[in-house]
């Protein structure tokens, strides 16, 4: 079966899938397909010989979403979904979702990957290989979030270096209405973010829904922006001239050495030759009439167990 926007041939689970909203639901319910490990297989998995699947640049985009845990990377994804805020979670399930949404007028094929790392970007090669942008979030309320999504830029640009294309990167600051208890200005957000090369914003998944769609569009934006601009490759800055570590061997390094002596100030692509391992994760399938100019109100679906107010 050829999805749509895909433009390469899908595996056929061994199961039906089911794909429409046979509810009779106002819109499209949230799907729950238990593909499990064949995801990988059916998305992002580059071919033989290295090269990323044919996807057209402007007809899907796939979104990792990084960073420490509790920063709110569930919420984030589970509030743009369904415009819902989610207070309970399995920490521990990561899953993929696709919802189609309208972005600037045009149709877009959203994927949407809800990473889990237990202890930081330990082993990344899972949604290295498969964005084709990165959300890498942190709490405003906890500094070491802050810290800890440092780790994930580096990781990343880390990974760009050699690349043939860029792949675009947003730092968000959550939990923005947590601001009595913020421990990371503003500023510094942005300055982090001015340091990778990086967009910057702050939203609340629990409070502001227009804001959290708008970090996610602004993604598929600038996925389609690059892709149209085809932009050459160009080798990431470096201050110094000696070689940064593959990112394996930086990966191995304490988090207090940081990157060994480089300093980034733009993100080049991923470089999609690597296969990724194994995501651990489920393909649900979210159809989402969300974009229409007559929005109609999302069916409430449990998602990982969550209990969603
Ligand atoms: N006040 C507030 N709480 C939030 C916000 N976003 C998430 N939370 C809460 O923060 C906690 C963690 O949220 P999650 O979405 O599970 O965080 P996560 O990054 O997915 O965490 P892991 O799955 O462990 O990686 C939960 O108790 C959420 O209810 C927010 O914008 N504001």
């Amino acid at each position: 079966m050829l999805l749509p926007g895909c433009g390469w041939k899908r595996a056929d689970p061994p199961f039906p899938v089911p794909t429409g909203d046979g509810s009779g639901c106002p819109m499209s319910p949230h799907v729950f397909s238990p593909i499990g490990l064949r995801m990988s297989s059916v998305f992002g998995k580059p071919r033989a010989g290295g090269e990323r699947p044919p996807q057209s640049p402007l007809g899907e985009c796939n979104v990792a979403i990084l960073g420490c845990r509790g920063v709110g990377k569930s919420a984030l994804t589970v509030k743009f979904l369904t415009k819902r805020f989610i207070g309970e979670y399995d920490p521990n399930l990561e899953d993929t979702y696709t919802s189609e949404e309208l972005v600037d007028q045009q149709p877009v094929l959203l994927k949407v990957m809800d990473t889990a790392d237990e202890d930081g970007p330990g082993n990344c090669e899972r949604y290295l290989g498969w964005a084709s942008a990165f959300l890498v979030v942190y709490s405003i309320d906890d500094r070491r979030s802050f810290e800890g999504c440092q780790r994930y830029l580096e990781v990343l640009a880390l990974h760009a270096q050699g690349c043939q294309s860029r792949c675009p990167v947003l730092l968000l600051g959550n939990k923005l209405d947590m601001e009595e208890y913020r421990q990371v200005p503003a500023a510094e957000g942005l300055s982090l973010a001015h340091r990778f090369g990086c967009l910057h914003y702050e939203v609340s998944a629990c409070q502001d829904f227009t804001g959290v769609q708008r970090v996610f569009h602004e993604a598929v934006r600038e996925v389609r922006r690059r892709a149209q601009w085809n932009l050459p490759v160009r080798p990431l800055f470096i201050t110094e001239e000696r070689p940064c570590l593959p990112v394996a061997t930086a990966l191995a390094l304490p988090a207090r050495h940081g990157l060994p002596g480089c300093t980034f100030n733009t993100l080049s692509t991923v470089n999609y030759k690597e296969i990724p391992s194994v995501a651990q994760a489920k393909l649900v399938t979210v159809k989402s009439s969300r974009a229409q100019s007559k929005r109609k109100a999302p069916t409430l679906t449990l998602l990982k167990g969550f209990k969603i107010f």
